[in-house]
């Protein structure tokens, strides 16, 4: 197990070059090729050119030797370096899935038999180990499988998946309980209920992500290639006809020869849309591989391209825009009441707590209050935290004890006939709720005893990351379950555009389906349960690997980092793909008018000597003029795939001078480079002929 971070990989190293020259011809295979269909077109170009050429050794056609032979060979690199630039897209994932697996080594588990600490374990190997098993995992050991910690918290290196060696602290009950398998644990002891069977891990999941294997063709990539296809079939139909035109028009002029097979199949290859559709596959693999270089899983393509269109993300608070370990600093006592009462009553409330904000608590109230209570006093009813009730605590010595959001606690006082409410509460609770912490408040059935201060931090940097989604036209809106007052504090402090505070899940939900209803395309990052049904229902869901395991199941990107700002890392691939392939389309297309100038007259002009006003370009003869067409139509390629593989540089500026922007560009030199190029090719071979 490496516990480094692996070293970026070059895509030109030779490590990645290498075997990706060997699979770029395992790719030429036919039933491979068949997912680029336009290639496949000019994988049967080469062979009908191969054929012609030997038909030309053994004398049974007429064209020379050296210009059939050459035509063939260049039509077959014209494929080879569209499987090449692919296969070296995929090179570099491929690498890194391949040390993911060796560094898998067999691990064994302990397998509980009661989710306790202390109980008796059998050890099993990893590769037995079902959903819903429970194991023991301590410290120097690794953790068999993916899961969700039930009990305790430890330190865990998870160097294995995301290259970080920076220790993170897994525990029960909060938004970071998600273990996964791989990873190691480094200081106390955690039981883990796992949630993968073998062989559908995360890191499975992951291996067979980057390796391609189970990639999909996204909406707008099957759109473009719709349209190549059209393309490609009518300049079949166009060089289909262009045979027996010949052939009258031979007859008709009394003098000329008819335009031979081995010419219009190089015609057809050079119209073909082939530059895009060549560096394609490559477009769109070698964006998920610079996400992945940055720690990003995309689940799918899809959300990455939606991602480049996205116009507001929705952020939680607690966890993605702050630290998230929400922890206890100090009680404040109302109505009269003293510290040591409140500690207490808060400690019986948050005994049985398992969530961070609990266990803080509990902590608290022993290290500075000097109460020694290990568990919940026999015989009490334990009260769980819920997203609904914003409340928790438990039923015990006749007493009800509960802390939680100020509302809800009000409401459950005054439920139980609680009719003092202590003058000073709403003082206290927006004095904290101001300074950005969130305040619980504690009640010991009907009376209120105090109040709570949770700290939470917000990340660092965060703000000129907004500004930067700002400046892109991406709203950032936070939800958080928390209070306005709270919520206002981190808001500002985040300089997010906007917030919604005291959301429950459903109106997460809900504020996504309103702004997908406005036309609007959402992302949302989160970490939590209650963040899952929003994630679903985002066009782009980020999760954050720290997060838990229902969250990183709704999402369609996970960020290994946990860094909610990633998202301008997605928003910029995203575009990237997008514009790359829409310039490399413009070029190809454009690429057509000077072929036609290069080949029409070359082809015809032994029918109609006239058409010698056409060759403009001047080429040497009509052979090297269409051998320059051919040549160029591949070398394209080639000196395409870096600007395929890092994408088109990214500008933030708006969207319609970036499209001019880029016509101009793309355009522009797609009419002229070919002119410069094969006048250049027809030059080279004029010395060598
Ligand atoms: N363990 C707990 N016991 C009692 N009340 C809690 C507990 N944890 C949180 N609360 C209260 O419930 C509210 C909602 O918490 P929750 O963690 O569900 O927020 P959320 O919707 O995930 O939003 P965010 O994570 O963005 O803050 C909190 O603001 C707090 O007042
Ligand atoms: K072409
Ligand atoms: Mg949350």
């Amino acid at each position: 197990m490496s516990l480094h971070k692996p070293e970026p990989v070059s895509l030109f190293d030779t490590r990645i070059l290498r075997p990706a020259l060997a699979a770029s011809f395992k790719k030429l295979n036919p039933v491979e090729l068949w997912r680029n269909p336009v290639m496949l077109c000019v994988e049967i170009a080469s062979v009908i050119t191969l054929v012609t050429f030997v038909m030309s050794l053994t004398g049974a056609n007429l064209e020379p030797a050296w210009f059939t032979g050459l035509v063939s060979a260049w039509l077959w690199l014209t494929v080879i370096f569209s499987t090449f630039s692919e296969a070296l897209a995929e090179g570099r994932g491929k690498a890194r899935a391949a040390s993911l697996r060796s560094s898998r080594t067999s691990v064994t588990a302990k397998l509980l038999s009661r989710p306790e600490f202390g109980s008796a374990f059998t050890t099993v190997g990893a590769s037995q180990l079902r959903k819903g098993d429970l194991i023991l995992v301590e410290a120097g050991e690794m953790i068999a499988g993916d899961g969700d910690v039930i009990a305790g918290a430890a330190l865990v290196n998870e160097a294995a998946v995301t290259g970080e060696s920076a220790p993170v602290v897994r525990e029960s009950g909060g938004d970071r309980s998600a273990v996964t398998g791989g990873t190691m644990v480094i200081a106390n002891s955690i039981i883990v209920r796992i949630t993968a069977n073998p062989g559908e891990t995360f890191l499975d999941r992951m291996i067979s992500l980057i390796e391609g294997a189970k990639r999909r063709k996204t909406p707008n990539e099957i759109a473009l290639e719709v349209l190549l296809i059209a393309l490609t079939l009518v300049f079949l139909l166009v060089c289909i006809n262009i045979s027996p035109l010949s052939i009258y028009s031979v007859t008709a002029a009394g003098q000329g020869q008819p335009v031979s097979l081995t010419v219009l199949t190089a015609l057809f290859v050079c119209l073909a849309p082939t530059t895009i559709a060549a560096l394609l596959p490559a477009i769109g693999i070698a964006g998920m591989d610079r996400l992945f270089q940055k720690n990003v899983i995309a689940l799918s393509g899809r959300a990455i391209e939606a991602a480049g269109d996205v116009n507001v993300l929705l952020l939680d608070k607690t966890g993605t825009i702050t630290h998230g370990n929400r922890e206890a600093v100090a009680f404040v006592p109302v109505g009269g009441h003293g510290e040591q009462e409140l500690a207490q009553a808060a400690l019986m409330a948050s005994i049985a707590d398992e969530t961070p904000e609990g266990r803080s608590i509990v902590a608290l109230a022993r290290q500075n209050y000097g109460f020694v209570m290990e568990a919940p006093p026999a015989g009490a009813e334990v009260i769980d935290f819920s997203a609904e009730t914003r409340l928790s605590g438990i039923n015990a010595h006749g007493e009800q004890f509960r802390k939680g959001a100020s509302d809800a606690t009000v409401a459950f006082v005054k439920k139980l006939g609680g009719t003092t409410i202590p003058a000073e509460l709403a003082e206290v609770v927006h004095k904290i709720a101001r300074a950005g912490a969130t305040p619980l408040v504690v009640c010991r059935t009907s009376e209120i005893i105090g109040v709570v201060n949770l700290k939470d931090i917000v990340k660092t940097g965060i703000q000129e990351r907004f500004l930067q989604l700002r400046s892109m036209g991406i709203k950032t809106v936070m939800i958080t379950g928390d209070n306005p007052l709270t919520a206002a504090a981190i808001a500002a402090e985040a300089q997010v555009d906007d917030f919604l505070a005291q959301a429950k899940p459903e109106d997460k939900l809900r504020l996504i389906r309103e702004n997908q209803e406005a036309g609007f395309m959402v992302a949302m990052t989160g970490d939590g349960t209650n963040d899952a049904p929003a994630l679903a229902q985002a066009d782009v869901a980020v999760a954050m690997n720290t997060g838990t395991q229902p969250a990183r199941e709704a999402a369609n990107i996970i960020d290994l980092d946990s860094n909610p700002t990633k998202l301008l890392d997605i928003v910029e691939v995203g575009k990237q793909i997008l514009m790359t392939r829409g310039n490399l389309t413009t070029f190809s297309i454009s690429n057509d008018v000077a072929k036609y100038f290069a080949i029409i007259p070359a082809m015809m002009i032994s029918v109609y000597p006239q058409l010698g006003a056409l060759n403009v370009m001047h080429l040497a003869t009509p052979l090297s003029a269409i051998l320059s067409a051919v040549i160029f139509n591949a070398l394209i390629i080639p000196l395409l795939v870096p600007l395929a593989l890092r994408g088109t540089k990214f500008r933030p500026m708006p969207a319609e001078r970036l499209l001019i922007h880029n016509l101009l560009i793309y355009g522009a030199g797609g009419l002229v480079a070919p002119f410069v190029g094969i006048k250049a090719i027809d030059m080279v071979i004029g010395m060598l002929v």
